[in-house]
């Protein structure tokens, strides 16, 4: 069956399909109208397809996937690095997200916390928001509209947290869960973009009923979970004092129906063997947060024993346990603490080498989130969730190319200095939706009605009636924010079959044989 191809994509493509392999290839990559990835061959109609060609030292790579990152905490990013967890959560991080009952606020810095990840290249997050309704379905709207992918989590805590940032009871935080996930399945019905993930913040946070009722939660609307485990020494305490019929960490969640295979655990810094083989038992997925564990002195986490044992494991940036949104540090991080445990336990193979680590940022995090199959690696029949990268000179970023380096240098190079000048696009799913190249043409706007998101997530009627008058008055009625509209320099050219795309000026180095960017067919 012919198949019309929209887009052609003609470069050099990287990508980790599986733990350990790095693919560097010349490539040439049709996007079909439903968004996924054929390497175009000669029965697709090519028509009138519109073609990017990359410049030299630009390639294609998979968009990051961050799959732990807390944004009510985006405006502590980078500083608190002076408390262990427990005080810094007292100190820092629950004051912060307490603000977020003010949705003008939530607006401010959940709009500065998508624009940001996508200019940093992520192009999927699983957010904790605050325990407020409002503001974790207004960040659902702002990924949704902005075009990130995302899961949501509107944290659930009703215990063990300061009275002005703590749920009433089990049975509020589940009614208030219920109505942003209804929220959200009409803002996408079929979770293609945004999904509501069950988000019960941690074990000490939780009574007994609530950590039940979210698992139930989870098990009733089929959606993912997230959650922390096992992340700093006093927590670990701490929940051995709270649940002291349970076996471990491990086995309070896994008592209350929370490990599944669409769990995310942040951390799994201090599992013991047992709690690993139940985590692999019940398929549970690892978020490993290198740099917050190191800002919080938590510890390391062995992620090259937990790979060993079949776990799957994927990259957070745990903003702000994690100074910054940017996955190339979180990256750099997990590279730096596999080589110091490595050295303190004498054991070389701990280290994770480059196309591992890129894979726990592409592939492992689309395997944690229950999405390998769609995104994570530029395989046929997947999404076109793509970053255009750039190491050129004209970046004037610190990432010094010499005639003499390999693409895998060129690669390692980008990873260690580069930052979010390197992302000159950002697609997903086949629109570019983000990067350097991607200019404000005009200010289309995108239309926000705050008031009718907080009318539609007040959780009791009464509140409804009582204060309907203070919230017309109180929210700004509709929100316009400037929305840049894309568009890439690539070239386009009408037929390119009818010519090999070879490159006048590349630069790459001598020792590279010029391919022919077209694939054999
Ligand atoms: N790093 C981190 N650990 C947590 N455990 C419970 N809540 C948090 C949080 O906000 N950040
Ligand atoms: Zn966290």
């Amino acid at each position: 069956m012919v198949q019309v191809i929209d887009i052609i994509f003609v470069g050099k493509l990287i990508h980790t399909p599986s733990l350990g392999t790095l693919e560097i290839e010349d490539a040439t990559v049709g996007v079909h109208q439903d968004e996924t990835i054929r390497f175009a061959k000669s029965h697709h109609m090519l028509k009138n397809a519109e073609v990017h060609v990359l410049k030299p030292l630009q390639f294609f790579f998979p968009g990051f996937i961050d799959t732990h990152i807390h944004a009510p905490q985006y405006p502590n990013a980078g500083f608190g690095i002076d408390l262990p967890l427990l005080k810094w959560l007292e100190k820092y991080t629950f004051p912060i997200e307490s603000s977020f009952r003010n949705l003008d606020r939530a607006l401010e810095i959940y709009y500065r916390v998508v624009t940001r990840t996508l200019s940093y290249g992520t192009t999927f997050a699983s957010y904790f928001s605050s325990l407020h309704t409002p503001a974790s379905a207004l960040l659902a709207e702002l990924c949704f509209s902005l075009g990130q992918r995302a899961y949501i989590g509107k944290c659930n805590m009703n215990t063990l947290s300061p009275a002005h940032y703590c749920e009433k009871s089990c049975k509020s935080s589940v009614e208030a869960t219920n109505v942003l996930v209804s929220f959200m399945s009409q803002l996408d019905p079929n979770r293609k973009f945004v999904s509501p993930i069950i988000t019960p913040r941690f074990a000490p946070s939780c009574t007994k009923d609530l950590l039940k009722a979210c698992g139930e939660l989870a098990a009733n609307h089929d959606l993912p979970i997230q959650t922390h485990i096992s992340e700093n020494l006093g927590e670990i305490a701490l929940v051995r004092e709270l649940f002291p019929d349970r076996k471990s960490y491990t086995d309070v969640y896994d008592h209350h129906s929370l490990l599944t295979p669409k769990t995310v655990l942040a951390h799994a810094v201090y599992l013991e063997d047992e709690e690993i083989e139940t985590i692999y038992k019940r398929q549970s997925g690892i978020s490993h947060c290198p740099t917050s564990n190191a800002v919080l002195a938590s510890g390391m986490a062995n992620i090259r024993k937990l790979l060993d044992a079949g776990i799957k494991v994927s990259l957070g940036t745990d903003v702000s346990g994690g100074y910054t949104p940017n996955m190339l540090v979180a990256i750099r991080q997990a590279a730096l603490t596999s080589r110091s445990l490595a050295s303190v336990l004498r054991d070389s193979r701990i280290a994770l080498e480059l196309p591992e680590l890129l894979y726990l940022a592409t592939q492992g995090g689309a395997e944690v989130l229950g999405r390998g199959h769609e995104v994570g690696s530029f395989e046929e029949g997947k999404a076109w969730d793509a970053l255009v990268v750039d190491v050129s000179s004209e970046t004037n970023t610190p990432v010094d190319i010499y005639e003499r380096d390999t693409w895998e240098n060129i690669l390692s190079k980008w990873v260690f200095n580069g930052d979010d000048r390197n992302v000159a696009q950002v697609w997903v799913n086949g629109k570019l939706i983000a990067g350097t190249e991607c200019k404000i043409e005009d200010t289309s706007l995108l239309n926000l009605n705050l008031a009718s998101i907080y009318m539609n997530t007040l959780t009791s009627p009464e509140k409804k009636s009582l204060r309907l008058q203070e919230i017309l008055e109180s929210f700004t009625k509709t929100i316009t924010l400037p929305v840049t509209q894309c568009v890439s320099d690539g070239k386009v050219h009408a037929e390119p079959w009818k010519h090999s795309v070879e490159r006048e000026d590349t630069i790459e180095p001598k020792s590279f044989e010029r391919k022919q960017f077209l694939r054999s067919t």
